[in-house]
């Protein structure tokens, strides 16, 4: 029997992934909230506001109403952006198929309870099936199968090879990682380390310190992983430095483009508005400052960042505060259990 897949969130992720599936021959609906978008997406067979010049599959079965979306379907896909997650899983209740699968593919953190998505689908669902499909991926070029690599993780191996098997093709390979915490926590915190590559781009900084923020911040995302229970050398792969990699360098990152943005003076509300599309950084900055006070962990870029975004801190001074923080030894920073003396 052919797999059924749910898609919710008709933005550029969640299209572009419909396309992909679709492509294998799934039986793919996609959820759009917004009537009039879904209405315009069927006439036209393009997502033009999140994804133009793509052409939608015909078989693609666009909807907006969820009940329809989800009916009889085995996969559910969220690609709805995090701070709106809960109240989409809370209008789920009772309309998933029983058994039902959910992939989770939006990376952030949830402001105010500080969760990671799997924790906010257990409140909200209990005991589901889930897993977390991230990596180096702009919707941009998966959509024209440009070759793509992404992790899955779920607690449960036959849920992540069973989803490896869904989206794998050709131009899309997908691997397996068994720590959930730390793939989540990859996809999520990279967001916030673009940022900082976008207002060094914006301020007219060099490559030097786009190749800094991107080290240290893997350092400081590794080291907050570490504290919440995941293992670092995930971050070594493609949820951490494989999507740092990407996001801190591409003009498709939202995240790279409002921080360009507010290098050049912009404010943090018209950034929003200028992009027109999720910027998952701005709000997990917030939650990931919360949660390096929480766990005790020294974040120095995000704490900048944060001052930047929420207490109308100045780029300059901040740039200022990180170079001229305490001197220290770098090692000393990386993996406890690695960590090099000179003292012996
Ligand atoms: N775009 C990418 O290349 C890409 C790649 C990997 C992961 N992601 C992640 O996927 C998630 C979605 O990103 P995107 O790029 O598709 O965003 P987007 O801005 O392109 O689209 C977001 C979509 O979600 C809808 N939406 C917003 N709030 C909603 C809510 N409360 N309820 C229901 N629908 C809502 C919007 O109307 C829009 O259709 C984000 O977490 C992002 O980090 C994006
Ligand atoms: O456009 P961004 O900054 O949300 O990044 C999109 C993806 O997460 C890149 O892997």
């Amino acid at each position: 029997m052919r797999d059924k897949i749910a898609v919710l969130g008709g933005g550029s992720w969640g299209t572009a992934l419909a396309i992909l599936l679709c492509q294998k021959g799934i039986d793919v609906s996609i959820w759009l909230r917004d009537r009039d978008q879904a209405e315009a997406m069927m006439k036209k067979r393009e997502n033009e506001k999140y994804l133009p010049g793509i052409e939608l599959p015909e078989e693609l079965c666009i909807v907006s109403d969820i009940s329809e979306a989800v009916k009889d379907r085995s996969f559910i896909v969220n690609a709805v952006p995090t701070q709106g997650v809960r109240n989409v899983l809370k209008d789920l209740k009772g309309k998933l198929k029983s058994g039902a699968t959910i992939v989770n593919v939006s990376k952030g953190l949830e402001i105010n309870s500080l969760l990671r998505i799997s924790e906010v689908v257990e409140s909200e669902l209990g005991d589901i099936d889930y897993c977390m499909l991230s990596g180096p991926s702009h919707a941009e070029e998966v959509a024209r199968c440009i070759p793509t690599t992404v992790v899955v993780s779920s607690r449960k191996r036959e849920t992540a090879e069973a989803v490896q098997d869904l989206f794998m093709t050709p131009r899309f390979r997908v691997y397996t990682n068994p720590d959930l915490v730390g793939v989540e926590l990859g996809g999520a915190l990279k967001n916030i380390i673009a940022l900082g590559a976008g207002i060094s781009d914006g301020l007219g900084y060099g490559d030097n310190t786009k190749a800094a923020l991107m080290s240290r911040g893997f350092v400081e995302m590794a080291k907050l992983g570490r504290m919440m229970g995941a293992s670092s050398s995930t971050f070594s792969g493609l949820s951490g430095m494989g999507d740092l990699i990407v996001t801190c360098t591409s003009m498709h990152s939202r995240n790279r483009r409002a921080g360009i943005l507010i290098g050049e003076g912009h404010s943090r509300e018209s950034v929003r508005e200028k992009i027109g599309m999720a910027v998952e950084g701005i709000k997990t900055t917030d939650a990931a400052y919360e949660l390096a006070k929480k766990y005790g962990v020294e974040m120095p870029i995000t704490s900048e960042i944060y001052s930047v975004l929420y207490e109308g801190g100045k780029v300059e001074d901040s740039m200022e505060r990180l170079m001229m923080r305490n001197k220290k030894n770098e090692m000393e920073e990386l993996l406890d259990s690695e960590r090099a003396s000179w003292e012996k």
